[in-house]
């Protein structure tokens, strides 16, 4: 009996044993974090820089960049927000981060936030080796210049044509227009043209007035994969992973791919389209892997240009709408500078790149309504490198928060008001104007470096179109219920803003109106 009683007795000794051992490593770790670490000069909560939970339990509320943002304001430029990382928010970290120099590369991509699934090839966004970086962006890039964009115009305008035309329908049916959930139909229109740009096949969207699944499952996904992200920081967690992301996200994600396979493939099957302007046409291929993508990196590419390719413009579009529907008075005097041009078969990109107030409305929309608002995660280089100023060890995390930047009081008057006036020649050149001394130059929304983002010039050639055209067909009105009174700035982020649906009330121009006035003013 003796040697039984005695067997459980020791197992909890030794669980005990084993518990003391955990809680007395963690307590050292948190003094270690706090006192010793070579981080442990940065100024920060202390819960922040003890263990990276806080972090953590922000990345999975969708609340990290907000937060980020408040503790800039608290402690300043620089930020320590979790034991291994800086926050820094200054124009001079944008380009110590992300340009390479003569004497160092741009700080490198870390595994965390780019992982692959597992028997996918890389792709240009998530490849870590700055060789095969390199090569893929030099094939991707080539799709997406000014040239390149300039011939893909006639199909923008078509997608403007059909939004506007879809609309109009809805907004016929009664002379107090109609109230609709605007990011909807932006959603349709980016969705469709990019299907089209990229595959020579529209989504069919604005038609059917539904989404694509694959539209539909996007958001879920970045949110999922901001959960994921956020437990790798503890690699022995890993096999949470699994449990804490619904199975429904990993099926969904292999459908996505294989719709996107399905849609390469039948475009390079047709022999007729090989003439289009579209990315697919554009990509150069190559098996080997040497000088253009490999058919089974152009397939991973597919489903990133159609979400970067569309999300991006509908998170900026919707969100400037929203804001001017807040700012009636900017409103107003964009749909002036719009309606200046009589007809509207005259409003072409290059009309519109002279519009100085629409411009200053895209880019205060860029200011504000940034896509990527969670970040652009680096890792500082082993043999460490210097951040604004800062000489920092090797492999430690460093970000600079868009929002934190963007919204900065430092560098802006009224950092979280709609201004478009900031950007404006009149005000950059008037010292008495409250915005003159903006720092402009710590707005980076495509950020910079070898890593920046390629399709720029396609994202201001249909953010400039798709608003253009709204606004000189339509009257826009707030809409007083719950989802017309939406924030845009205080929706969450999970990678990307969540865009909750937005009311607001449309009613077609009314041409009469205007002749007159214009008449009355001519006489
Ligand atoms: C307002 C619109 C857009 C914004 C603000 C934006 C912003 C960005 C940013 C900040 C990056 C850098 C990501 C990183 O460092 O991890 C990026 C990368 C990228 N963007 Fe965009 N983007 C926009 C539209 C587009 C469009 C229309 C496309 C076209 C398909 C596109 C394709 C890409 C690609 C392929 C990359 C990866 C580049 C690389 O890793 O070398 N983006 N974008």
């Amino acid at each position: 009996m003796a040697p039984l009683l005695q067997y459980p007795i020791k197992t909890l000794e030794i669980l005990s044993g084993i518990l003391a051992f955990c809680v007395l490593y963690l307590i050292g770790r948190i003094i270690y974090n706090l006192y010793f670490h070579t981080l442990s000069r940065f100024p920060g909560p202390k819960s922040w820089a003890a263990s990276r939970l806080p972090y953590i339990r922000h990345i999975q509320a969708g609340t990290l960049a907000r937060e980020i943002r408040v503790l800039h304001c608290k402690y300043g430029d620089v930020v320590r927000v979790a034991p291994d990382e800086l926050s820094f928010a200054t124009p001079e970290a944008l380009q110590d981060i992300y340009t390479k120099t003569a004497s160092h590369p741009a700080f490198p991509k870390g595994a965390f936030w780019n992982g692959t699934i597992k028997g996918q090839p890389f792709m240009v966004l998530n490849a870590l080796d700055p060789s095969d970086h390199a090569r893929m962006r030099k094939d991707v890039a080539s799709a997406f210049t000014e040239k390149a964009v300039r011939a893909q115009e006639g199909l923008i305008e078509q997608y403007a044509t059909k939004l506007v035309s879809c609309l109009e329908q809805v907004v016929s049916k009664s002379e107090e227009g109609a109230v609709l959930d605007i990011t909807r139909w932006i959603n349709f229109a980016a969705f469709d043209c990019i299907g089209d740009l990229a595959f020579g096949e529209s989504f069919k969207c604005l038609e059917s007035n539904e989404f694509h699944p694959w539209a539909i499952e996007i958001l879920a996904t970045f949110k999922a994969v901001a959960c994921a992200a956020s437990l790798r920081y503890y690699p022995y967690l890993d096999w949470l992973l699994r449990l804490a992301i619904p199975n429904r996200v990993w099926e969904t994600q292999k459908y996505h791919f294989q719709l996107a396979v399905d849609k390469v493939q039948r475009r390079l099957r047709c022999e007729k389209e090989r003439q289009r302007p579209d990315v697919i046409g554009m990509l150069k291929l190559d098996e080997d892997g040497r000088e253009g993508l490999t058919i089974r990196e152009l397939h991973a590419h597919a489903p990133l240009i159609i979400i970067a390719g569309s999300q991006t413009i509908v998170t900026v579009l919707s969100g400037i709408v929203n804001f001017l529907i807040k700012n009636p008075e900017k409103l107003a005097i964009l749909t002036k500078e719009v309606r200046n041009i009589r007809n509207q078969s005259e409003i072409t990109q290059a009309a519109l790149k002279d519009l100085e107030y629409l411009n200053a409305v895209i880019k205060e929309g860029l200011r504000n309504c940034m896509p990527a608002a969670g970040g652009l995660n680096r890792l500082t280089p082993p043999a460490g490198g210097i951040v604004s100023g800062h000489q920092l060890p090797g492999n430690i995390h460093v970000n600079v928060q868009p929002l934190s930047i963007h919204l900065s009081p430092i560098y802006f008057h009224d950092p979280t008001a709609f201004i478009p006036e900031r950007w404006l020649s009149a005000t950059i050149e008037d010292p008495a104007s409250p915005y003159h001394s903006d720092r402009r130059n710590a707005v980076l929304p495509f950020s910079t470096g070898p890593r920046s983002c390629p399709g720029k010039a396609l994202a201001w050639a249909e953010i400039r179109l798709l608003l253009a055209r709204l606004v000189w067909n339509f009257d826009f009105e707030e809409v007083d219920s719950v989802k017309g009174r939406l924030r845009w700035e205080e929706q969450n982020v999970y990678i990307a803003v969540e865009r909750k649906p937005f009311e607001v009330r449309l009613k077609a121009r009314s041409f009469g109106v205007e002749e007159t006035l214009s008449e009355q003013l001519y006489i």
